[in-house]
């Protein structure tokens, strides 16, 4: 039945192959939110850069432990930003985060102290051993040492780390720039246009508008063009005048007497890489590879399709350009039995819950069909069932997918 349609694994092996490493970019990091590391940071620096306290206490050296009951006078004070202070015997009165004065090695918190009337010295109420609340110098990272790898995502811890260290310019990966191209006579793109009998509002257009930079592109080009060759051709040369290094279009792709997309791209010079892959929903999806090196996905124009072929196979395509590696789905229990066809991989709408005792389970939602977008809208995750399974029980474990490779299934409640 699926003779002319490619495996999902050997379909999505051919987009790999076909996808490269984009340049590298030096970003301010200011601006590397969301960017993708394009290669690994060596500290230059030590964290902390020098011995710090972790307490605001009274720091004092001795050989072995001090034991509570010692009597010491207060020989100055260091407070957090204050610079190299030599200390010979006695106690500093140290603030958090305050460099250890040089000679001290010890730290006892406030607490355990009790003050003199006069306040010059100080009695130890506990036992205080060598290093005890000193925060050492590159005991966080060490000079040299590899601490972020190429292909991490930048999110705000990441930038912390980058930030602590100083590292004022950050090897990034350039951005995917994307081409977007609806075709279909019918589609209106106007939200204010009425509708005339027949067409329909675009929402594939909207939908990949706002998809494409969470998953780490920009939409460099947008049109919509009606089922017309010469329009279609028109609006690829203006998306590769945008430079995209991706074009997605989305209809014209399957059996009907309008379905020109495949004739279109061939008259172009495009390589067709494979059309019709063995999934549901989008299996007349083509990839193609134009020249100069563009890739171009024809997605199918149901919205479910436009989804699914964006999800799985524009998005592992934008991160081998993006420099990460391959993705993987996490593996969930099925909140309920489920049956399909065999012979095609599945890629469901899906919503991923989280119950009382806080375990997670995945429900598929109903309305599978590829025309239906209410579904998509409470959809928080895909789960993928492959080809060679028709029937799977209650808590079968199956592959769930954020609804973007950069988001984790984020679950909801169950009794949401
Ligand atoms: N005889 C056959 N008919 C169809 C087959 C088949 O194998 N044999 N495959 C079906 C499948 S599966 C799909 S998916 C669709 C794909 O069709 P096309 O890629 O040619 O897309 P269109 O015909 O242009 O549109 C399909 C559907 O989606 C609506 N659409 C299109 N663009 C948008 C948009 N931007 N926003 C919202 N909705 C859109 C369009 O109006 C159609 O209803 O073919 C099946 N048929
Ligand atoms: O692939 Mo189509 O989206 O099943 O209707």
């Amino acid at each position: 039945m699926n003779q002319d349609a490619l495996a999902y694994d050997a379909a999505l092996r051919i987009v790999l192959e076909h996808s490269s490493a984009l340049p590298t970019q030096a970003c301010p990091l200011a601006a590397c939110l969301d960017r993708v590391l394009a290669a690994p940071i060596v500290s230059e620096a030590a964290l902390p850069p020098f011995d710090n306290s972790a307490m605001d206490g009274f720091a004092l050296r001795g050989d072995a432990t001090v034991p509570a009951g010692t009597e010491l006078a207060i020989e100055g004070e260091q407070a957090a930003g204050d610079g190299i202070a030599c200390a010979r015997d006695g106690a500093w009165e140290i603030m958090t985060g305050a460099r250890i004065p040089d000679g001290l090695d010890r730290v006892i918190p406030v607490e355990q102290v009790e003050r003199s009337a006069t306040g010059a010295r100080i009695k130890l109420l506990a036992d205080v051993g060598p290093g005890q609340n000193v925060r050492s110098a590159g005991s966080d990272v060490a000079h040299g040492e590899t601490v972020l790898a190429a292909g991490t995502l930048l999110r705000a811890q990441q930038l912390a780390l980058l930030a602590a260290l100083g590292v004022a310019e950050v090897p990034v990966a350039a951005r995917p720039r994307v081409a977007v191209v609806c075709t279909g006579r019918e589609l209106v793109d106007d939200p204010a246009q009425a509708l005339s009998p027949g067409q329909i509002r675009n929402s594939n257009g909207p939908f990949l508008a706002a998809r494409l930079p969470l998953a780490g592109a920009d939409v460099v080009h947008q049109e919509t063009v009606g089922d017309d060759a010469a329009a279609f051709a028109a609006a690829l040369r203006r998306g590769l005048d945008a430079g995209a290094n991706v074009i997605v279009t989305s209809g014209a792709v399957s059996m009907g007497r309008y379905d020109f997309v495949p004739q279109a791209l061939e008259r172009r010079g495009a390589r067709t890489l494979f059309h019709k892959v063995a999934i549901r929903p989008g299996k007349p999806l083509l990839f193609a590879r134009l020249p100069g090196n563009v890739l171009l996905f024809g997605l199918p124009g149901n919205p479910i399709a436009v989804a699914v072929g964006l999800r799985f196979f524009v998005e592992p395509a934008l991160r081998v350009m993006l420099g990460m590696p391959r993705e993987r789905p996490c593996r969930v229990p099925l909140l309920r039995a489920y049956e399909k066809k065999p012979r095609l991989r599945f890629f469901l709408k899906s919503r991923l819950h989280i119950d009382a005792q806080g375990r997670l389970a995945v429900e598929v939602l109903d309305g599978q069909e590829s025309y239906r977008i209410r579904p998509l809208a409470h959809a928080n995750a895909w789960a993928a069932i492959p080809a060679d399974v028709d029937a799977l029980p209650a808590g079968a474990m199956v592959d769930v997918h954020g609804p973007g490779h950069l988001e984790f299934p984020l679950p909801c409640r169950s009794d949401a």
